[in-house]
């Protein structure tokens, strides 16, 4: 469903300049697991709502994540080749190019929260919050401030309550938005809006664990991007400073705090989200 209708929104960009269009295309549609978009429809399936309905704020959030991968690969960043079993944007159409690919999905992103509102005829206050909480998680005080201070992280030695703050901002905000997003649509109560959130929290973390794991024990040809990233940039992972088999126990704790949030939760029917968790333990891409 995501990746058709991130398709067809491409389709209806028939004025851009080709180069920004293809750019764009060949990140937003070279696939990757569609995570943040699909935990935007398992919220909205776990309050009772309808997931189809959700679906322009589901490409928002795909929007949003894979300009940030086709920033973070950039020479200037990462440095990577592969991203998506394919090489990087800016290695196909430069590095300019891919600069505003991924301002050009930034900015569209938005654009979708706002019209997806518009369609689903949201309350002005629901749409604004929606709005703010996704500039708050994707920006400065979420995602780009985490990839400052991961970028900051680089040759460094650091601690775990540093670390863990690297990856909450950097990976678990947008995460928790994608929940969030789908727990506004339901209107949910303050309860369950907590409980949504603080199982996002653990999830997002959970992920970046699993990411660090990966990063040392997965190969390029199943990750599809390069395995040994992080050491060869010596940055601070938890393998780095925990060691493998720490992390794993670090992994598994933090899956099942997660899963332990949206359990037994009256109005929530939480299955779809705790199977996310489990394949996100088990992932090896
Ligand atoms: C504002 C920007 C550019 C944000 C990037 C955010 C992000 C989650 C990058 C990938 O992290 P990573 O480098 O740990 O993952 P990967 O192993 O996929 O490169
Ligand atoms: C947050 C991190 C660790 C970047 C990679 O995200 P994903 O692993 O979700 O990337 P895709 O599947 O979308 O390519």
């Amino acid at each position: 469903m995501v990746h058709q209708a991130l398709d067809e929104y491409m389709e209806k960009m028939d004025s851009l300049p080709s180069v920004l269009r293809e750019s764009m295309r060949y990140s937003l549609l070279a696939g990757g697991k569609r995570l943040r978009p699909v935990l935007v429809l398992a919220t909205v399936e776990s309050l009772g709502g309808n997931p189809a309905k959700a679906l322009p704020f589901a490409c928002a959030v795909e929007m949003i994540h894979t300009y940030s991968l086709i920033h973070d690969d950039l020479p200037s960043m990462d440095n990577d080749d592969y991203r998506r079993g394919k090489l990087t944007n800016h290695k196909v159409f430069g590095e300019a190019q891919a600069i505003l690919a991924g301002d050009a999905l930034l900015t569209e992103a938005f654009g979708l929260l706002a019209s997806g509102a518009k369609e689903a005829a949201l309350p002005g206050d629901v749409a604004l919050t929606i709005i703010e909480e996704g500039a708050r998680c994707s920006g400065a005080r979420g995602m780009v401030g985490g990839q400052v201070d991961d970028l900051l992280s680089e040759n460094r030695q650091i601690g775990i309550d540093e670390l863990e703050s690297i990856h909450k901002r950097k990976t678990s905000d947008l995460i928790v938005f994608s929940v969030r997003i789908g727990a506004y649509l339901c209107r949910a109560r303050p309860l369950l809006m907590d409980a949504l959130t603080c199982f996002a929290q653990q999830l997002g973390l959970a992920f970046q664990i699993q990411d660090d794991i990966l990063d040392v024990t997965g190969s390029q040809k199943v990750l599809g991007k390069p395995a040994g990233s992080d050491l060869k940039l010596n940055k601070a992972t938890y393998p780095a400073l925990l060691g493998l088999e720490e992390s794993r126990r670090k992994l598994k704790e933090t899956t099942d705090d997660a899963k332990k949030q949206i359990a037994n939760i009256p109005g929530l029917s939480p299955e779809k989200l705790l199977e996310i968790a489990d394949y996100l333990l088990s992932r090896d891409h």
